[in-house]
């Protein structure tokens, strides 16, 4: 749909011995809206695949990605967790003091980063990301006991912008610049494609207001933002890294949520059973939210590189290879999971990778499930009935699944 170029020609080494082929492209328009066909090939295919269209490996099993995302000496990040080995191109942007980070550097980051972002910090804004959540519900109906809405632009877009900003202590004006700046970084893992280069475009653009909110000294005092850089200071980073230690949560604080937000509207209005055992018991919004993460997978993939030789199932694989690691189709695992393809919010969905696992693992989930917990619950007391009202239009990325468009009927309770 987006008249997407082919992909680039076999430049890619040959397959290696032994390693299952899956020519399929992972970051096609038409593998994108529709991936679960070559999720079950690429775990069927063996616990390791080769993908010739881009010369890397693929682990799509759970017990495999585990198995990656664990050994993080020899599957590192500091070589980029896209596409691209940093040790032969050069970042498109400094790269992420977290993400794209190995201990020891990586240790230093994320202890500076929890000592502000954590459980404590948490249940500090828990009531006031709650009131922002029934106020937005409540909103809804001001003029009408039943609404036609878009599930994303009023909710699950409009939720994330309200409170992340105002936490992290952004200025008021610009804050149109989160979206396509994280949406240009979230394609940026993925190859050169036409999704890349238009995000590239409108993400340059939104570039310029997020370095400069990073800057140190920024940040509205008080708020998450400032006590951040103070404590990167304190641990001995210059004002520099403090800046992009800051730019890790400006990169992901939005897209990531809205993905996810949206995702668990889009499941609930589906599946009625579901939407109804919500409404029955408010208190499992929490849980309905970590199964959509584990059933959508918002974040789909991440790379890894291989920094020495080492074997996976027996599978040799050389040092300098990229793996790349589905996510989502070890959420969906049948060797792991009972049923994988049902959603379902009383499942036991703890385990799952829709958050990573490891040192890597996401360090920003604490207030993602705060935002799904606390919209979820404040749509499950005001809200009788969530319906599907149309065609929704899924957002095409490199690395997120979610919606760009979610037409919703609601009557209040
Ligand atoms: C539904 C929402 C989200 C999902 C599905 C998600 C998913 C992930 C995943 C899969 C990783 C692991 C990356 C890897 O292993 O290479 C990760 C890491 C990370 N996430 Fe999230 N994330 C979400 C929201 C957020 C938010 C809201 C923030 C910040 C406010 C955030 C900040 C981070 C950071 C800083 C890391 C890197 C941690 C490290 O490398 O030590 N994430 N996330
Ligand atoms: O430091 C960065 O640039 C960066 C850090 C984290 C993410 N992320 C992905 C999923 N949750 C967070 C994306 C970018």
């Amino acid at each position: 749909p987006h008249g997407e170029r082919p992909a680039p020609p076999l430049t890619a080494p040959p397959a290696p011995a032994g390693v299952p082929v899956v020519d399929r492209d992972p970051f096609s328009d038409e593998t994108l809206t529709d991936p679960y066909p070559m999720h079950e090939a690429l775990r069927e295919a063996g616990p390791v695949a080769w993908l010739p269209r881009y010369g890397v490996y693929a682990v799509a099993r759970y017990d495999e990605v585990v198995h990656v995302l664990q050994n993080h000496e020899i599957f590192v990040s500091g070589r980029g967790v896209g596409l691209s080995d940093y040790q032969k191109e050069k970042p498109w942007r400094p790269p992420s003091l977290l993400l794209e980070a190995d201990p020891p550097q990586h240790t230093q980051a994320r202890k500076v980063a929890t000592s502000v972002f954590n459980p404590k910090t948490m249940r500090q804004i828990r009531e006031e990301f709650q009131d922002t959540a029934h106020r937005m519900v409540e909103e809804l109906f001001a003029e009408n006991s039943t609404v036609e809405i878009d599930g994303v632009t009023d909710l699950a877009a409009a939720y994330p912008l309200s409170v992340f900003p105002d936490f992290i202590g952004l200025s008021e004006r610009g804050r149109e610049n989160l979206l396509p700046y994280g949406n240009m970084a979230f394609n940026a893992f993925g190859p050169q494609n036409l999704l890349y280069e238009q995000a590239m475009e409108t993400g340059g653009k939104a570039a310029p207001w997020i370095v400069d909110q990073c800057v140190v000294g920024t940040p509205k005092p008080g708020r998450f933002g400032a006590a951040l850089h103070e404590k990167a200071i304190e641990a001995g980073m210059d004002e520099d890294e403090a800046a992009r230690l800051l730019r890790s949560f400006l990169t992901a604080g939005v897209d990531t949520t809205v993905h996810g937000i949206g995702a668990a509207l889009r499941e609930l209005a589906e599946h009625p059973e579901q939407w109804a055992a919500l409404r029955q018991d408010p208190s499992r919004a929490r849980a309905a939210f970590d199964e959509t993460v584990r059933y959508v997978s918002p974040v789909q993939t991440f790379f890894r590189t291989v920094n020495e030789d080492t074997r996976v199932s027996g599978v040799l694989l050389p040092e300098g290879a990229k793996i790349l690691m589905f996510l989502a189709a070890a959420n969906r695992d049948p060797r792991h999971w009972e049923d994988p393809d049902a959603f379902d919010i009383s499942r036991q969905a703890s385990g799952h990778v829709g958050f990573g696992f490891g040192i890597h693992s996401c360090v920003g989930q604490i207030m993602a499930r705060l935002e799904g917990e606390c919209l979820l619950g404040a749509l499950a007391r005001k809200v009788a009935t969530l319906e599907v009202a149309g065609e929704a239009r899924l957002q095409l990325n490199n690395t997120l699944r979610g919606w760009d468009s979610l037409p919703l009927r609601l009557t209040a309770a």
